[in-house]
């Protein structure tokens, strides 16, 4: 166990924040410590097989049930999943950063941007991508998701989750999953803050199978790290900001919910250094599948087919002999949205620097950018280190439609990438 955080993906851990306040031996005691009240916050239908279930109990200083109704948020004019009425083109499209000056005074709800949805939470699968900028910590004030879990992607700034199960430091290069219903507030130990959060409405994220890479590799279950019980006793003013079928709504809760003194279960937030991804490639020759990148899967219905897998271009060594090195031209059954942590992505020269955004939805045509086909044809092919760079890509079955906004503000001329490849001649 590192200070503060209990190592392992979806295990069941039991964490108390005061010695005394975890039943012991069963969930729901006639009488809590101290008054706690006993509460179950579920991930999976009670009656998931046990493999996939997923549930945690909580122990907390008042119940969330504890609240007025909520009316409509008037804040945050783009977190809104809500599509373009426009007919989806099968225009491969893409964004540069969203400049942090434009955020205006915001915390990380009001500055959150959604900018991809496949479609409505109430389907219960898809994915959503945001970005959000902010500039200052949310204060008295917390938010959830009853639309899906949450992928954080930091990508500036250092962020600070303070959830109901504990507290998670996470820096740039570092990810952090908060599952569906777990409320939490977001501060900021750098003053601003950028990056991406991938809400997945379908099956939680989970490891996927390693199949003939055997029992190690990808991301490693000890490598996560789920925080211990931490809770904060405020009182007064304090709002609740609820996303609920793709719509905000709040209320006043009049104490903090982040009140939880001890809890148990395996429905945990928890983070990932990406630099912990054992990254396996080819050794002979040829690029391969970029699955064998998958960090996360949330598993649709369809064997093999994901809702959302997330997935990384981490460094790496470079030594497959007579290979084009970079990502292939391909057309994909699946839609790819890709972002950039940090560096340079091998597979596009210009255009696409960290805090960018693109979409390739089903079918479209893409790979590398002319530039990037160039210098790898010609390379000398020696091994060679890919380092600054952390690409990601959410990866789905479904096709993600651009957000209102989103289309806004789309790079203009983003096909150009792919103008003005040489013709092959056949008579040579
Ligand atoms: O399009 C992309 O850049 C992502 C991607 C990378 C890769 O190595 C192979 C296929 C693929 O879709
Ligand atoms: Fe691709």
């Amino acid at each position: 166990m590192s200070d503060g955080y209990m190592t392992g993906f979806g295990n069941h851990f039991a964490t108390e924040a005061v010695s005394g306040a975890l039943p012991i031996g069963r969930n729901s005691p006639q009488k809590p410590a101290f008054g706690l009240y006993a509460e179950q916050l579920s991930g999976t239908a009670f009656t998931a097989p046990r493999s996939e279930n997923r549930r945690s109990w909580l122990y907390r200083l008042r119940p969330s049930a504890a609240h007025p109704p909520f009316t409509p948020y008037q804040g945050a004019a783009h977190f809104d999943p809500r599509p373009d009425s426009a007919p989806l083109s099968p225009n491969r499209m893409r964004w540069s950063p969203l400049a942090m000056s434009d955020a205006g005074d915001v915390d990380w709800v009001d500055g959150m941007t959604t900018m991809l949805a496949s479609h409505g939470a109430e389907t219960q699968s898809g994915a959503v991508v945001h970005i959000y900028r902010a500039n200052k910590d949310m204060e008295r004030r917390a938010f959830v998701s009853a639309d899906g879990e949450l992928l954080f992607i930091p990508e500036q700034g250092r962020l600070t989750l303070l959830t109901e199960l504990g507290r998670i430091d996470l820096s740039p290069g570092e990810v952090a999953v908060v599952p569906r219903g777990v409320r939490f507030r977001v501060t900021l130990p750098d003053g601003s803050a950028r990056g991406y959060v991938a809400e997945n409405h379908g099956a939680p994220f989970r490891l996927p199978d390693l199949g003939p890479i055997g029992s190690n590799g990808l991301a490693n279950p000890r490598d996560f790290e789920t925080p211990v019980a931490w809770f904060e006793d405020v009182e007064g003013e304090f709002e609740l900001v609820q996303k609920y079928l793709g719509q905000l709504w709040r209320t006043d809760l009049g104490r903090s919910p982040l009140d939880v003194v001890a809890w148990h279960g395996n429905l945990a937030p928890c983070k990932y250094d990406l630099a912990r991804f054992n990254t396996i490639g080819t050794v002979s020759f040829d690029h391969p599948d970029p699955s064998i990148f998958t960090v996360l899967t949330s598993p649709s219905d369809v064997p093999g087919t994901a809702n959302a897998d997330f997935v990384i271009f981490p460094p790496r060594w470079m030594v497959a002999e007579d290979t084009f090195r970079p990502p292939w031209f391909h057309r994909n059954v699946m839609s790819e949205a890709m972002g950039l942590i940090h560096g340079a992505y091998d597979a596009k020269a210009e255009g696409f620097g960290p805090g960018a955004l693109s979409l390739h939805n089903q079918m479209s045509g893409h790979g590398p950018d002319v530039a990037s086909w160039k210098g790898a044809s010609e390379a000398e092919l020696k091994p060679h280190k890919i380092e600054n760079t952390m690409a990601f890509m959410v990866e789905s079955r479904w096709v993600f439609r651009p957000t209102a906004f989103a289309c806004t503000c789309a790079q203009r001329d983003y096909d150009s990438a792919w103008a003005g490849f040489p013709k092959a001649d056949v008579r040579r």
